[in-house]
């Protein structure tokens, strides 16, 4: 199995335990705690099985100075969008796996698994943005903590606003083409969009920080605060109108 490969089977693997468990007796804080904690036990025994020299740094684990030193290191949201999990009957979440290797200094595989969609992207084979539709631009911002500076993105391009949780989900709302841009600010950490921006990157989309500079992975600061993903013929507006 091939590091894709190894990424794309965590993700299934998350998900053949997410999807039986939303459909259980838990509901709300207390599903979404065990989501949290089942899909980062499923993932994290494949990591641990099928490459166990690697660090690992995991929304739902202790982070170490390890990884700082380590040539490989997986990135990994097991649950992205865990208020929209919880819900139960929302589709809008996800599950993150992605390889840092020093070597490239960059992301260099990745999944991310869309469960209630029964859907895996991965950076090989990488998705195919599909054409853009008719009608207004589509700015995807978080539905429950929409930042202004996605209202201003949005209005400079005469967008409408897709409100929608998970910042993968978000992210792949633009790789498969329900939107055609997501701009976030205010809050986030290295998982949230590690995986998602590699599948994002490899389907030839743009992704930045908000002022335009890269987006940095296997840092010491787990926070990264803000993003935005776009078609590239879009990035000079979308960045111009959050600057
Ligand atoms: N202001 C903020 N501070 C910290 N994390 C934030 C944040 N805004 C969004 N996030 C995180 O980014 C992910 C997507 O958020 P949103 O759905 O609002 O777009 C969520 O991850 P989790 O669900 O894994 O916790 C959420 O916790
Ligand atoms: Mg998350």
């Amino acid at each position: 199995m091939d590091d894709v490969e190894l990424a794309a089977a965590a993700a299934r693997a998350a998900a053949d335990v997410l999807l039986p468990l939303r459909d259980g007796r838990l509901r709300d804080g207390a599903l979404g705690d065990a989501g949290d904690a089942e899909a980062q036990r499923a993932i994290a025994a494949l990591l641990a099985e099928h490459r166990p020299g690697d660090a690992v740094l995991s929304e739902e684990a202790t982070d170490t100075d390890q990884r700082l030193d380590a040539d490989r290191v997986w990135i990994v949201d097991p649950l992205d969008g865990t208020k929209e999990y919880r819900s139960g009957d929302r589709h809008d979440w996800a599950v993150h796996v992605a390889l840092w290797e020093r070597g490239a200094g960059d992301l260099t595989a990745a999944a991310v698994g869309l469960p209630a969609l029964g859907e895996v992207l991965t950076t090989d084979p990488a998705p195919v943005v599909p054409a853009v539709p008719a009608g207004p631009l589509r700015v995807a911002v978080s539905r429950s903590r929409a930042p202004e500076v996605a209202r201003a993105a949005a209005a400079a391009l005469d967008a409408v606003l897709v409100p929608l949780g998970s910042a993968g989900y978000k992210t792949l709302a633009v790789v498969r083409g329900e939107a055609d841009a997501y701009v976030h600010a205010g809050g986030m950490y290295q998982w949230d969009s590690a995986a998602p921006v590699a599948v994002a990157r490899a389907a030839g989309l743009f992704t930045s920080r908000l002022n335009g500079s890269p987006l940095r992975y296997n840092v010491a600061d787990t926070w990264l605060p803000d993003l935005v993903v776009c078609r590239p013929e879009l990035a000079d507006r979308v960045l111009a109108a959050v600057r």
